[in-house]
């Protein structure tokens, strides 16, 4: 059956007018149920200045309707006293007592404006504070997962950006509603009393005008969420060009002007979307505002003309014309309150989403305790593992055994898989295949705080903390975090005491660049600071991902004979592309592209005369 493309067209309209009402509904409901959930976090923040608002609020709603009320019998009293010359001196009484009254009512209206102004400033800053509070505490529980997809960067970007003032902006919009529909019913009751009809098409003229708004809103708030990673790439730009850390690589490789470049590419871009959308948006907003402005004016000619025939007094006129006036302004205040309602839940939503999250990796309801000290050391069970969205396993069905107090080493080439290891064992992910025990037990059972507080772990890219030397070393055992005696012994193992010497302030010297005072470190001195981090614990696990990888060939070797005596009881992991350290390990795994190859001691592997003597020799032969 042939179908015209125009009926096809008008029957995709009329479904997509049926969908866009059921869609409105349903945005309309989440508005409101939005709006809830963000009271909730407002008052939260302070009960005491959402109440203030709220009173405000109700205040300034009944003053419009008084003020023209107060007119309008101003206005009667004089008409009168023209009228009728004998009343004079009770009219001038009567006109004192109203314009008194009228400018009680400027003065109130002025004080609840400045206390509004006052009570949302302050709520604007304690909200965003409690909402940055909220959001780093929840980001806290969530997964190493969860920080790797890019998607999760565009949310929390998003909630940086938008979640920090919109929930202010909501509840004000919320209450600007109230007060909106406060003013307009109080102004429909004065003007139903008058012509009902001039009611009704003060209501309907700004219909149009809130559709088309909430449309642009709701456009605004895709593109913002599809330029997400374009906002991402700029900030990530800015922060390239204005963080020292970068900053000597992009001098030498004169790649400034390049990467401001991008920017600038990447601002244009920005700006046009966003900018097309914003014109469009006031454009239609001028073109559905005109409609309501020739109601107004229409309403405006008809009532003088009924004032000429003495239909109406000269109050009522001021009234009706008042009144009708506001009518249109506050419902149409009321459409957009509403649409920027809808509007600022959409932004929320992802921040509720955000906070909504749970934490991927289980935590047994009943933990096992972990023991003190170890004794059954560590085992890889058939353990595979997938990152997300990889085909190829970064780990592929790899076992071995580590008695504890035994030290292993982990070689490889890069991406074979060293690292990811480690993070299995410490849990920040689960292997999809296959099981990891400590101590006997699989990970799975113990709690993953209990076993990371086993654990001493310093990664390849540990954090340079821009906090004090103290600080940098306490960290790594919170509740020892002022402890002096503690510290100085965690930097004697990890030779940090050298580094701390020379500084100015001893431990006191905040390090890195960022802060007044701070003192920039070198690469091999800020790896000794990091690794007396992993000295402060009294784990009975050390894992140091190439713990001498910025370290001079003096520190290395002083490290090692630390080592022994740091290490001597202890389970220790190491991985080091660094041979002279790995031969020193009881065992070593030569890992592969995912797969275990090779596994024993330093001889056993030289006998095997496979991968792991290949790579010992190549390095050794420069020195031969
Ligand atoms: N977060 C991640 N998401 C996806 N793939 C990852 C992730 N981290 C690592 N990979 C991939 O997993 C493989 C193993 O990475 P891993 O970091 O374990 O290697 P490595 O042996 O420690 O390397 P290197 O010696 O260079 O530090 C690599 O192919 C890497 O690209």
């Amino acid at each position: 059956m042939y179908i015209s493309p125009f009926k096809q067209e008008r029957e995709d309209e009329a479904h997509s007018l049926k969908e866009q009402i059921r869609k409105w509904w349903r945005n309309l409901h989440g508005a409101v149920v939005g709006s809830a959930r963000v009271f909730r976090l407002v008052w939260g923040t302070s009960p005491k200045l959402t109440i203030g608002m709220a009173l405000v609020t109700i205040l300034q709603a009944l003053l419009p309707a008084s003020t023209i009320y107060v007119n309008k019998l101003l206005l009667d009293t004089v008409e009168h006293a023209i009228v009728r010359h004998s009343e004079i001196a009770l009219a001038i009484r009567t006109i004192i007592i109203l314009a008194i009254v009228q400018l009680l009512l400027n003065l109130g209206g002025s004080l609840l404006s400045t206390l509004m102004n006052i009570f949302q400033q302050a709520l604007q800053d304690r909200t965003s504070n409690h909402v940055q509070y909220l959001l780093i505490q929840h980001a806290n529980t969530l997964d190493m997962a969860f920080f790797e997809r890019s998607e999760s960067y565009d949310k929390l970007h998003e909630v940086q950006r938008e979640a920090l003032y919109r929930p202010v902006n909501m509840i004000s919009s919320t209450f600007g509603l109230i007060r909106s529909l406060g003013t307009f019913f109080s102004m429909v009751a004065l003007l139903v009393q008058l012509r009902w009809f001039l009611a009704v098409l003060a209501l309907l003229a700004p219909v149009p005008a809130f559709i088309s708004d909430a449309r642009y809103g709701w456009k605004g708030f895709k593109l913002a969420r599809s330029q997400s990673p374009l906002r991402r790439m700029m900030y990530y730009l800015v922060n390239l060009l204005t963080i020292d850390d970068y900053h000597k690589e992009i001098k030498i490789f004169s790649l400034g002007d390049f990467f401001v470049a991008r920017f600038k590419d990447l601002a244009q871009r920005f700006m046009q979307e966003s900018q097309q959308l914003v014109t469009r948006r006031y454009l239609a907003g001028f073109f559905w505002g005109m409609l309501t402005t020739l109601t107004s004016s229409g309403t405006f000619l008809y009532v003088a003309l009924e004032a000429i025939y003495a239909h109406i007094s000269i109050g009522d006129l001021t009234l009706y014309t008042q009144a009708a006036n506001s009518v249109q302004s506050n419902f149409q205040n009321v459409l957009s309150g509403l649409s920027s309602m809808y509007e600022n839940n959409l932004y929320l939503s992802t921040l509720f989403e955000v906070l909504e999250m749970k934490q991927e990796i289980p935590v047994p309801a009943q933990p096992r305790p972990l023991e003190r000290p170890f004794t059954q050391g560590i085992e890889f069970r058939n353990v595979t593992f997938r990152y997300e969205g990889k085909e190829e396993p970064a780990l592929n069905n790899v076992s071995f055994k580590l008695k504890a107090g035994e030290t292993l080493a982990i070689v490889g080439r890069n991406g074979a898989g060293k690292t990811t290891l480690v993070k299995l064992l410490t849990r920040l992910y689960d292997p999809q295949e296959g099981q990891i025990l400590v101590n006997g037990h699989d990970i799975r059972e113990y709690d993953p705080e209990d076993l990371r507080s086993e654990i001493g772990v310093i990664f390849q890219d540990f954090v340079h903390y821009q906090l004090n030397v103290q600080e940098n070393i306490g960290v790594g055992r919170l509740e020892f975090i002022e402890d002096r005696v503690r510290t100085t012994q965690a930097a004697e193992k990890s030779g940090a005491t050298e580094v701390v010497a020379k500084l100015p302030h001893g431990f006191d010297t905040v390090l890195g660049r960022w802060f007044e005072e701070g003192h920039q470190l070198s690469g091999g001195e800020w790896q000794k600071v990091a690794l007396a981090r992993g000295f402060m614990r009294d784990s009975q696990l050390l894992i140091l991902d190439e713990p001498t990888a910025a370290l001079d060939a003096k520190a290395e070797y002083d490290l090692f004979v630390r080592m022994r005596e740091l290490t001597l009881n202890r389970t220790a992991i190491f991985i080091s592309h660094r041979f002279s350290t790995v031969r020193q390990a009881d065992h070593i795994l030569v890992i592969e592209r995912g797969h275990l190859i090779e596994q024993g001691s330093h001889e056993d592997l030289m006998t095997l005369d496979g991968r792991y003597a290949e790579l010992f020799n190549l390095q050794a032969l420069p020195y031969r």
